[in-house]
């Protein structure tokens, strides 16, 4: 990753885009911790992230990883429940509000009469939910997430992307997304970073980053983008790909 400066602010929804192998989830490691950048530094609060211990990063925010792997006999409920960890420690005391926390967060992504059921007996998609579910119920500022909607079915993309609007908007709250569905950046998100070879190729307004340049110079592929009914559409010209290797 080279020469990357961005600011991430409170109420704002960004999209984090770029082709494969363009640096979307490292960038996210370098915001979670989990990497270190090699030159330059990541603030939390105004605070270098390298100064806070992961106790104090995680109730500040929360984070969804591309894939997830946990224990195959967790079940729903449990996995949701690892959420206060951050708060209660170890054995600590789960509070009934943190209880009712957890059960709205199953509920929110479908899985309410899912909770005794063990991950390994879930389908793709609703793994995918369980996984968001646990990052809901953590209730942190900040929310990180690379490929929420992956494995999701329609109904539950929108569902789950139309709850984290809300989260922004209602409860102002940090979130940064990786979407490949640059339709549905286009349609969430306040803001775009468009990443490409470890590099920003544009950021700023979703509307304004993903233009049809953007996506041949980022992408290598060339599209139409429409205004249809309010919304922006990006329309990819599948046969007439561009600058392919
Ligand atoms: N642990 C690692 N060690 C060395 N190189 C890595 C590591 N993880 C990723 N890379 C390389 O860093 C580059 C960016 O990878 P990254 O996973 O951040 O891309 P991405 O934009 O998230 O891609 P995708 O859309 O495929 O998920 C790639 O060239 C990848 O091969």
């Amino acid at each position: 990753m080279h020469d990357i400066s961005l600011r991430f602010r409170p109420g704002r929804f960004t999209a984090l885009v770029g082709a494969n192998g363009s640096g979307k989830s490292s960038l996210m490691r370098c915001l979670i911790g989990l990497a270190a950048p090699e030159a330059g530094r990541v603030l939390l609060d105004g605070r270098p992230l390298a100064s806070q211990t992961r106790r104090q990063i995680a109730r500040r925010l929360a984070y969804l990883p591309q894939s997830s792997i946990c224990p195959d006999h967790l079940t729903v409920g449990e996995l949701v429940e690892l959420a206060g960890f951050a708060r209660t420690g170890l054995f600590g005391t789960v509070r009934a509000a943190d209880r009712e926390g957890y059960r709205e967060a199953l509920r929110t992504v479908g899985l309410a009469g899912k909770a005794a059921r063990q991950l390994s007996r879930l389908s793709g998609g609703e793994r995918q939910r369980a996984f968001i579910a646990l990052a809901l119920a953590q209730d942190t500022p900040v929310l990180l997430m690379d490929e929420p909607v992956n494995h999701l079915d329609l109904k539950y993309q929108y569902a789950v992307l139309d709850l984290l609007r809300d989260l922004v908007t209602g409860q102002g709250k940090t979130l940064v997304v990786v979407l490949h569905d640059l339709n549905l950046a286009l349609a969430y998100a306040d803001d775009a970073v468009l990443l490409k070879q470890g590099r920003v190729l544009a950021q700023g307004p979703a509307r304004q980053v993903l233009d049809a340049r953007a996506v041949a110079e980022g992408f290598g592929i060339a599209a139409d983008l429409r205004d249809l009914g309010g919304r922006r559409l990006c329309l990819p010209k599948g046969a007439q790909m561009i600058g392919m290797p």
